[in-house]
């Protein structure tokens, strides 16, 4: 069984919950309000892979504390909001890095996706090998409407998930799917009336994974996903370009200027 050499207690945006039992950790996105992803928030998740990677976990289970409300609310509009151009590159590097690292993990993952997770509050979920959700969420890559054209990675990963033609239809209409319509496509591979039951169900497909030799598990993982590991390493420097430039660009600046304003307005602020 493994040994717990990492000390956890460092992340501010996680928890992680370690079972010694059988090895697995459940990490719960704590970013208030939303789990929107910051620079910080990724630099944190991807530390952590790391040291998880290192205590040789047996499998990770990723799930939100904003329960029946949030799995994720995608990049975070307001730090990405006029950013200096080194702040954009900086994001961009850390967004690739961090979804990188996720999907190719040795150890197997899972995500219970217990509230909303449009755009990139989908990235967690696609990286992972399997998705539960609970009811009345939306989930999707809705970027389009926000005049964001997809990294070729994502589209991959997302063709990986559904197949190429829902992931044709699903990108190019911005549909966010309710959940018992993400299980029709595939997007999500159970629903689970509770948590709780979602919680059972990733560690019954974890458990699963083990009576398989780790390495060779790998190995198949590997090969099995190379389409989108080989998108993630194609010309890294001009993809990141690309979507600086996309990220600098007015049209999406005032895409975002709209979208902030908009959330205010719902709040009545
Ligand atoms: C932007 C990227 C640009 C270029 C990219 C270039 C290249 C491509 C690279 C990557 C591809 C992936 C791209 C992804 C784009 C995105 O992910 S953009 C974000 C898309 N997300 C959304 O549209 C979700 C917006 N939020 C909501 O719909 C609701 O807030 C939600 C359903 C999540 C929760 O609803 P509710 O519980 O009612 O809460 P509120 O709406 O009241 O919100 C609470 C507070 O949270 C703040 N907030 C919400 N979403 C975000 C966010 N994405 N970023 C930052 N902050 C957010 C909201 O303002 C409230 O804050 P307040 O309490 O008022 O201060």
């Amino acid at each position: 069984m493994p040994y717990v050499c990492a000390d956890y207690s460092k992340y501010k945006f996680v928890n992680v919950c370690w079972n010694s039992e059988n090895g697995i950790a459940t990490v719960t996105l704590k970013r208030p309000p939303v789990n929107s992803l910051t620079a910080e928030f990724l630099r944190e998740l991807s530390s952590l892979l790391l040291d998880l990677e290192k205590d040789e976990t047996q499998g990770l289970i990723f799930t939100s504390e904003f329960d029946e409300k949030v799995f994720s609310a995608g990049l975070d509009f307001k730090e990405l909001y006029r950013p200096s151009i080194d702040h954009a590159k900086e994001f961009m590097s850390l967004l690739h890095s961090f979804s990188f690292r996720l999907s190719c993990t040795a150890y197997p993952t899972v995500a219970v996706i217990n509230g909303h997770a449009p755009a990139g509050g989908c990235i967690i979920p696609l990286c992972c090998e399997y998705r539960i959700g609970l009811n009345n969420f939306n989930i999707g890559l809705n970027e389009l409407k926000f005049g964001i054209l997809l990294p070729d990675w994502l589209s991959s990963l997302m063709i990986h998930t559904i197949g190429s033609r829902n992931a044709e239809q699903a990108i190019l209409s911005g549909t966010l799917f309710s959940s018992e319509h993400a299980l029709r496509i595939g997007l999500v591979d159970e629903i689970a009336p509770t948590k709780e039951v979602a919680l059972e169900k990733a560690t019954a497909f974890l458990n699963k994974a083990k009576i398989v030799n780790r390495s060779l598990r790998l190995d198949a993982k590997l090969h099995l996903r190379r389409p989108i590991l080989q998108e993630f390493q194609k010309d890294i420097e001009n993809e990141l370009a690309k979507n600086v430039s996309l990220l600098m660009s007015d049209k999406v600046q005032q895409s975002l200027d709209a979208h902030i304003k908009i959330l205010k307005e719902k709040r009545g602020n």
